[in-house]
């Protein structure tokens, strides 16, 4: 089970939200897909064992991080460097996988919980490396993913 290598990828997909989000004027805060997620991922977290409420935590963070990375796409976007081609469509393509991706990650911290795996935080800024990423908010990631209990 590789959680970070899940995160990474979560996070990587953010600049395609945020590309499509940007073509269309659409902000990038959506709370109520938000709830969206956070349910999805506590209806995981149950099915696998872990306590819901440190798992929405985790999951709060990963969304605050996507917010973070949007904004900074946007941000160089609008000083200047080229925003890529519309590509991926968020409702049919991006949020689906993202509901996969929030599955798996979920999955994967529960076998790792099972297995004694502790959270190695070095380990963890080695492997999630995003553009855009800041360094606090993959520590505060990284921070909530060890705070996750097994139930
Ligand atoms: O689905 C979106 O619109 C996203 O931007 C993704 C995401 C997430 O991380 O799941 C992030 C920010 C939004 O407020 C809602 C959800």
């Amino acid at each position: 089970a590789d959680a970070p290598a899940l995160i990474a990828e979560r996070l990587s997909l953010m600049k395609d939200v945020a590309i499509y989000k940007s073509v269309r004027d659409i902000p990038v805060e959506d709370l109520q897909r938000e709830a969206v997620v956070i349910d999805a991922a506590v209806k995981a977290a149950a099915l696998h064992g872990l306590e819901p409420e440190t798992t929405r935590v985790f999951f709060k963070a990963q969304i605050d991080a996507a917010k973070a990375i949007q904004a900074c796409w946007i941000e160089r976007w609008s000083a200047g460097e080229v925003r890529p081609a519309d590509g991926a469509d968020l409702v049919e393509e991006i949020r689906p996988e993202l509901l996969r991706l929030g599955d798996a990650i979920v999955a994967a911290i529960a076998l790792d919980a099972r297995g004694g795996d502790t959270a190695d935080l070095e380990a963890f800024e080695q492997s999630v490396s995003v553009e855009c990423l800041s360094q606090s908010s993959r520590s505060a990631i990284a921070r909530a993913l060890a705070g996750i209990q097994l139930r």
